[in-house]
């Protein structure tokens, strides 16, 4: 029997280390070591498009076409509909199995995306190679792969289900053929306990302890608008974000505080108490200034319900006859972020944008009093920017930008 370059039996794999949410910045990233093979994989949704994209470094495009055909079915056809899933691979360090490791490391990113893999059992990827003397052997080193005439990436789950593979060297008959599935799915089933006993000792605790998942963060909003601007800047970040439209279940909370930030705190309180979760909330309003600052803090029901139209209709009658230059007005948005029964530590910041109510509404886009509020440094109502561009300048948009150097640090504690 051949000696392998590293002294393993014919069967086995080498180690594996993991290191869980590897990046700061991007909650779904691991560092996968196979051996001395090193992949970086990070991964998360964004809202502005749709389906599943992988992108990678150190690979050839036809691993990277594999790739994205082997983890599609992996992930909810509906979801990859309405969101898009973005997967970055980068290579840093080859010594064989480098296909094999991309797929799982892939895997082990997605299982930090909440909601993100179908429920079913998780497959691995694992490299087997046809030596010069036909000895078949598992997870081949860079020396081996060098050397072997035949060499197979086969995903397959610990219950022996085969996924894709893909074959390459010299054909292989069936005998040697079905010898390579049987080291592969052994490799499977040893890479399997690997992973799981990785994650189970430096994950699972942590989600345990009531420590929430950083890869989701919870919204205390029933406004879609609100949601989506949300949505747009956490998904930058690797966050999935989810709303009390997510929970149809929850009470109303009723707004009784005086101030932006009493609100905020209500919401982001009361959700958080009842998830045990930390929760997010925000408590936004037109302040203007002819009105001396109203609405204020009764925006949503300035015109009695909770009616956009109705409120934007009651604004522009409210300043009939103001000239231009008195229709200056304020956007203001108070975050506030609570951690589940601790309403003495909530995490509160704040965010402002001046503009000037418009006579009559422009634009289409955004939600609320955004047909009106003109925005003089972006010649545009609120109304008349994507979503991006009013994600760059908006209230809530700066009120998120002063949360984000805090947020965690605040979490951790
Ligand atoms: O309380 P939640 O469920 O978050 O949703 P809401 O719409 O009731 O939100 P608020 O209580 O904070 O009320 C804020 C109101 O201010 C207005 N508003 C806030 N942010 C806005 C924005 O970015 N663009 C336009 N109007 C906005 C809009 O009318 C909102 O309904
Ligand atoms: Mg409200």
């Amino acid at each position: 029997m051949m000696v392998r370059t590293d002294n393993r039996a014919v069967n086995d794999v080498r180690p594996l280390q993991v290191q869980w949410r590897y990046l700061t910045q991007q909650p779904a990233s691991v560092l996968w070591q196979r051996g001395i093979t090193k992949i970086m994989v990070a991964a998360y949704w964004q809202t502005k498009a749709a389906g599943l994209v992988v992108t990678g470094t150190g690979l050839t495009a036809g691993q990277i076409d594999w790739l994205q055909a082997a983890l599609l079915p992996l992930v909810s056809a509906e979801a990859l509909t309405q969101q898009q899933l973005v997967v970055t691979i980068t290579t840093l360090e080859n010594d064989g199995g480098q296909l094999a490791e991309a797929f799982n490391a892939t895997i082990g990113a997605l299982q930090l995306l909440p909601d993100t893999l179908l429920d079913q059992q998780v497959p691995c990827a694992v490299s087997v190679g046809v030596m010069a003397d036909q000895t078949t052997l598992v997870d081949l080193t860079l020396a081996e792969e060098e050397i072997a005439i035949s060499q197979m990436t086969m995903v397959a789950t610990a219950q022996e289900q085969v996924g894709a593979l893909t074959l390459s060297g010299q054909p292989v008959d069936s005998s040697l053929f079905n010898e390579l599935i049987l080291r592969a799915s052994q490799g499977c089933t040893r890479t399997t306990a690997q992973f799981q006993a990785s994650f189970q000792q430096a994950v699972q605790p942590v989600m345990a302890a009531g420590i929430p998942d950083v890869g989701t963060i919870v919204i205390a909003t029933k406004n879609p608008g609100k949601a989506r601007e949300f949505e747009a800047v956490f998904a930058k970040a690797g966050l999935k974000v989810k709303t009390l439209l997510d929970y149809p279940e929850l009470p109303e909370i009723d707004e009784t505080g005086q101030t932006f930030e009493a609100n905020a705190r209500l919401k982001a309180d009361q959700i958080a108490a009842i998830l045990k979760l930390p929760v997010l909330a925000d408590d936004s309003g037109l302040m203007v200034d002819a009105l001396d600052g109203r609405p204020g803090i009764y925006s949503a029901r300035f015109a009695g319900d909770h009616n956009d139209a109705g409120n934007n209709a009651k604004l522009l009658f409210e300043l009939t006859g103001v000239p231009t230059e008195k229709r200056t007005a304020t956007f203001h948005s108070t975050l506030a972020f609570a951690k589940p029964d601790r309403p003495n530590e909530d995490l509160v910041v704040e965010g402002n944008v001046a503009g000037r109510i418009l006579g009559i509404p422009r634009g289409d886009n955004g939600f609320g009093y955004d047909p009106l509020f003109y925005v003089p440094e972006l010649d545009a109502s609120m109304a008349e920017l994507s979503l991006a561009q009013k994600n760059q300048v908006s209230h809530r948009a700066r009120a998120i930008a002063n949360l984000e150097p805090v947020w965690r640090d605040w979490l951790a504690d």
